[in-house]
């Protein structure tokens, strides 16, 4: 009698999440200003994956190399070493697939708030007819609460309604990719306040991939899904991401009350302060083991007189 082997059943594989591809993936990115002794190398090893949809927050102390991250990503600076990929294609230049707004707002101060945002929507929707292209135009400036003063110049505006037209001609011009890079940094905690709200309401509603570079912790969790710290440089690297579980919408007055965010917070902030009280001490303790060598100079004589000090050739 002849036996059947039956194939035992293989037990079902639990399902993996599969992390989406990341729509910008920086991979080993070194940057650094300078040759010689004046050699400043700013950021080491930075590998970031920026995913579609997402909203990722960078928070770091003041010259760790915050802007150059997201200059490197425009593609205004290009890597030392290593590559940043967008869907397949190495950044070398920018393009208008990924907008930036940076801290000091640059409007054509000849231009209306109108005239600012429409020189971006038509040069990139050239195609589009006219009234197509203002339609556009003006919806962007409703969004950011301007209608009321479309007519009005830079001069004649406050500092968050100049960085409201900022937001708006980036964001008209549709990119792929939003870059932030400290853009409420310069103005009054109650503008700021406000345009975080805005910021979150708009992001809500389009859904576009967005990278913020900002100091302030309570800013990144209020807005970001994720949250990276750049360690500080020179050399800076990048720290663990910090995930924001807190649901959306979230309403940043009910935030102060809420233990996940006060968790965050305290982890966050506990990791910023170790990492800089390290990168202090191995500053000092570099110093100590490499002092400089000061060149062993001996006067030739205490006793000239200043005249001679200052004037003869020696
Ligand atoms: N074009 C440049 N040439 C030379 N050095 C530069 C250049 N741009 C930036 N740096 C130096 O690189 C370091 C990081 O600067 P960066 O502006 O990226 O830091 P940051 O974190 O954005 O600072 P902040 O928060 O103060 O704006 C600083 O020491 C700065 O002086």
């Amino acid at each position: 009698m002849s036996t059947v082997v039956l194939d035992r059943p293989r037990p079902k594989s639990a399902a993996r999440p599969v992390a989406p591809e990341p729509l910008i993936a920086m991979r080993n990115v070194c940057k650094g200003y300078g040759s010689g002794v004046t050699r400043n190398e700013v950021l080491t090893n930075i590998n970031l994956n920026l995913r579609p949809g997402e909203f990722l927050a960078v928070v770091g102390f003041s010259g760790s190399g915050k802007t150059t991250l997201t200059k490197l990503l425009a593609g205004l600076e290009t890597p030392d070493s290593g590559e940043i990929v967008m869907e397949n294609q190495v950044i070398t230049e920018p393009s208008q697939e990924r907008g930036i707004v940076f801290q000091n707002y640059s409007l054509l101060p000849w231009l209306t708030v109108r005239g600012n945002i429409s020189l971006s929507v038509d040069r990139v929707f050239r195609h589009w007819s006219k009234a197509q292209r203002r339609e556009h135009t003006d919806k962007f400036i409703e969004m950011v609460g301007l209608s009321h003063a479309v007519h009005r110049r830079p001069h004649e505006l406050s500092g968050g309604m100049r960085q409201r037209v900022s937001l708006a001609r980036t964001l008209a011009m549709k990119p792929k990719v939003l870059l932030l890079d400290e853009p409420l940094s310069a103005l009054d905690a109650l503008t700021r306040a406000t345009m975080q709200d805005e910021i979150l309401k708009i992001w809500e509603e389009e859904r576009q991939t967005c990278l913020l570079i900002t100091n302030d912790v309570d800013e990144a969790i209020l807005l970001a899904d994720r949250i990276v710290p750049l360690n500080p440089g020179p050399n800076a690297s990048l720290g663990p991401a910090f995930t924001v579980e807190l649901d959306r919408p979230r309403v940043k007055t009910e935030l102060n009350h809420n233990e996940t965010f006060k968790g965050l917070r305290n982890a966050i902030t506990n990791y910023l302060v170790a990492v800089r009280q390290k990168s202090r001490e191995d500053q000092a303790s570099a110093s100590r083991t490499s002092p400089i060598e000061l060149p062993d100079l001996k006067p030739r004589s205490l006793a000239l007189p200043r005249k001679a000090i200052l004037n003869s050739p020696v």
